[in-house]
């Protein structure tokens, strides 16, 4: 791949439709290594189907997804090598419910990276102790609630050294106390300087953590700019329509605390 050495991913014109319906429409974008990049957007804008295709989850029908001089979208491209390079968090988890906490961080590191029991233990034992799970290493998934099962995904994903981490809604399927301790664990991760891209509804955490912010509608990147543009200077009207709907909307649940979060 051409261009600055510090680029780690480039999505050129991506198209991708679900038979007649046209889901993703000439999307391109760049993501620096270090950079935290925030998409948001309305519901149906995307958004999970484009960081799908991000990690080869979703065929694409034009366009290219380059990570560093590696195609994604090569006929030929090595998907596991290439996924074993990008981490991947669920919205709703997706951790082996039959399996421990430590099997399904070991599952990876043994099968993909071919690690001995001893070093895969060690790793994933460090991981759990990063997101604050060290204790339930012999629990099943059934046995944590929402916000610990998402951090042990999010442990999963780190145990493989992942070069990009992508994150499609990780909070949305959970409880408001939990969604407190996975957005830290996220945190820490922006802190430590790694790569992601994050989908989320968390408008708040996004404007707090994001370097860059695309706001997508229909298929279509609306605006791309600095979350300060998105969410104070948004060019674009439709994307200062969706920013006001969404105050107005928090407004009207600090108005009514029955709904409120
Ligand atoms: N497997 C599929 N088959 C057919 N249509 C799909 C499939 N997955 C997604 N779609 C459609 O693609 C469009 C975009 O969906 P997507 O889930 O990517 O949007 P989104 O922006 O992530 O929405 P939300 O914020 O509600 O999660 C929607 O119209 C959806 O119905």
């Amino acid at each position: 791949m051409t261009g600055s050495a510090t680029q780690l991913m480039r999505v050129s014109h991506l198209t991708k439709r679900f038979g007649e319906h046209t889901v993703l429409d000439d999307v391109s974008l760049d993501v620096t290594a270090g950079e935290v990049k925030g998409i948001i957007g309305p519901s149906g804008a995307g958004k999970s189907t484009l960081i799908r295709c991000l990690n080869g989850l979703e065929p694409i029908d034009a366009g290219e997804i380059w990570l560093d001089d590696t195609e994604l979208t090569a006929r030929k491209a090595d998907m596991d090598a290439l996924r074993s390079r990008i981490g991947f968090v669920f919205q709703d988890f997706n951790l082996f419910t039959h399996l421990t906490v430590a099997d399904n961080l070991m599952l990876g590191l043994r099968r993909v990276r071919g690690l001995k029991r001893a070093e895969a233990e060690t790793i994933a034992r460090r991981e759990l102790d990063r997101v604050g799970l060290a204790e339930k290493w012999r629990a099943y998934p059934a046995e944590l609630s929402g916000g610990q099962q998402q951090r042990v995904s999010i442990a999963r994903a780190l145990a493989m050294q992942p070069e990009l981490m992508l994150f499609d809604e990780p909070t949305s399927a959970l409880d408001p106390e939990s969604v407190g301790s996975v957005l830290r664990v996220m945190r820490e991760l922006v802190a430590e300087g790694m790569t992601m891209i994050i989908v989320s509804h968390e408008m708040a955490f996004i404007e707090a953590v994001a370097d860059d912010v695309l706001f997508m509608a229909e298929g279509r990147v609306v605006e791309e700019g600095s979350a300060r543009q998105i969410f104070h200077e948004a060019r674009e009207q439709r994307t200062r329509g969706f920013i006001d709907g969404i105050a107005a909307a928090l407004v009207g649940e600090a108005d009514d605390p029955g709904q409120a979060r």
